[in-house]
């Protein structure tokens, strides 16, 4: 139960009050929110932070409780009542107002157990629609709602060209009693216990490790970068898979990585500096059709396009992504994905490899754009995912040819992945 008073009750109302308006990313806000609220403890913001984010998460659910959209201070009043199941007589004290006893006693009285599919999932309708339209059925929806609703762990990934998983792990543990386990999967993935600040130690600053999810880390093995090859890095933003791509490669052949945001790729800069790898170009490109991949046409041996998408698979850790997108914002992103991938595949050669992955589970962004390039394009097909990563070593419970990622089977974000190959 989180320890509320009158500070942290009000705290928590003003600053979600602004997070409703989701004009900027909920992280942003809050920052800003205690920037100006210098006068708020540690223990405070850990309250306040609990009690805020634990409300965007449950708000689906907390505003049916409620009987529809509600204010900052409603949705508080049914999280004590919904997710924390507070008695009345817990909310005692100064903190508590005798204005919302009302709404405290409708939100008591309603069975969630009654209300639709989407609400017990917490997930957006339109969300469900999207996942029941490629074929998901009611008790897939609501474990993988289950799932969302969990914390996000985090991963690290050892850098191959500089060091060793153990060594790393035993370095962590020595200088900063950061305590760490080898992740399920990855072969260079380490978990970490608690959320220390990783930057600050030599394993990071010295490229040793990065930080970097275990499905990106995977995504990695299904490209099947090799050394001395030619590969794309197509939306290469700050460079993460390309660092893993780069060291998979042991810094050899050409790397090239393609964005068309000059701030991300500027913070790729640092990042690439510490990896130590020498065979990568990063470079800005206008858009998906610039000039500058026409001599890469036909020469490619693997092409990765993590393509831009509503991010719907990291909502552990942006749950209010879930309010952010929409059925426009998807549809417009779908547009973007369809265009993406046919540009990018002319770069692959003969007998090479295209992957597509996105940080979602929503099959418009996934199955139907594979889908939709595979029908126009055949002379690509598509590759079984968990077969690939079985000759890497890596036994993963999943269904299907595709690479499918969710948090309640896999402890890893929700994330998804096609692996095709031109004849
Ligand atoms: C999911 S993010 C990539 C994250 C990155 N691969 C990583 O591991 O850090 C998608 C990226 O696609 C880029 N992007 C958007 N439109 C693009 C286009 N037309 N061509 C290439 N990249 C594009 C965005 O700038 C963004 O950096």
């Amino acid at each position: 139960m989180i320890a509320l008073n009158n500070t942290r009750y009000h705290a928590a109302i003003s600053v979600l009050s602004e997070m409703l308006v989701f004009a900027a990313p909920s992280d942003a806000t809050m920052s800003r929110f205690f920037r100006s609220n210098p006068n708020l403890g540690g223990q405070d913001r850990h309250m306040i932070a609990e009690c805020v984010y634990g409300i965007l998460r449950n708000k689906i659910r907390l505003e049916w409780v409620l009987g529809g959209p509600a204010n900052a201070r409603s949705l508080l009043t049914a999280y004590l009542v919904v997710v924390e199941r507070r008695n009345l007589r817990e909310c005692g004290g100064d903190w508590f107002p005798d204005t919302e006893k009302d709404n405290f006693a409708l939100c008591k009285s309603k069975k969630l157990a009654e209300a639709p599919v989407y609400v017990r999932a917490d997930l957006p309708e339109w969300v469900v629609n999207d996942l029941i339209a490629g074929g998901m059925n009611d008790a897939d929806i609501l474990a993988l709602g289950a799932g969302l609703q969990g914390a996000a762990a985090l991963d690290l990934r050892v850098n191959s060209l500089k060091a060793k998983r153990e060594q790393v792990a035993a370095e962590l543990l020595d200088v900063g009693g950061v305590e760490t386990t080898p992740t399920p999967y990855s072969p260079w993935g380490l978990r970490v216990t608690g959320k220390p600040a990783i930057n600050k130690y030599r394993a990071f600053t010295e490229g040793r490790v990065e930080v970097q999810d275990e499905g990106s880390q995977l995504l990695g093995l299904l490209t099947g970068a090799k050394r001395g090859q030619m590969v794309v890095d197509f939306c290469a933003g700050a460079g993460g898979k390309t660092l893993l791509l780069g060291a998979m490669m042991h810094s050899s052949g050409r790397l090239y990585a393609f964005d068309v945001s000059e701030k991300r790729l500027n913070n790729f800069k640092p990042r690439l500096a510490r990896s130590g790898l020498s065979n990568v170009s990063a470079q800005l490109i206008s858009s998906e059709n610039d000039q500058k991949i026409k001599r890469l046409v036909g020469k490619i041996d693997s092409v990765l396009v993590d393509a831009p998408c509503s991010g719907m698979g990291t909502v552990r850790r942006n749950p209010d992504l879930k309010f952010r997108q929409n059925p426009a914002s998807v549809l417009e992103l779908n547009a973007m994905q369809t265009s993406i991938l046919a540009s990018a595949s002319r770069l692959v050669k003969s007998a090479g490899r295209l992957v597509y992955a996105t940080c979602s589970f929503l099959p418009s962004e996934n199955e139907a754009i594979v889908e939709a390039f595979l029908a126009a394009n055949p002379d690509f097909k598509l590759l079984d995912a968990p077969e690939l990563l079985k000759a890497e070593q890596v036994e993963i419970a999943l269904t299907g040819p595709y690479f499918k990622l969710s948090p309640h089977l896999h402890q890893a974000d929700a994330f998804f992945a096609a692996v095709m190959q031109r004849d």
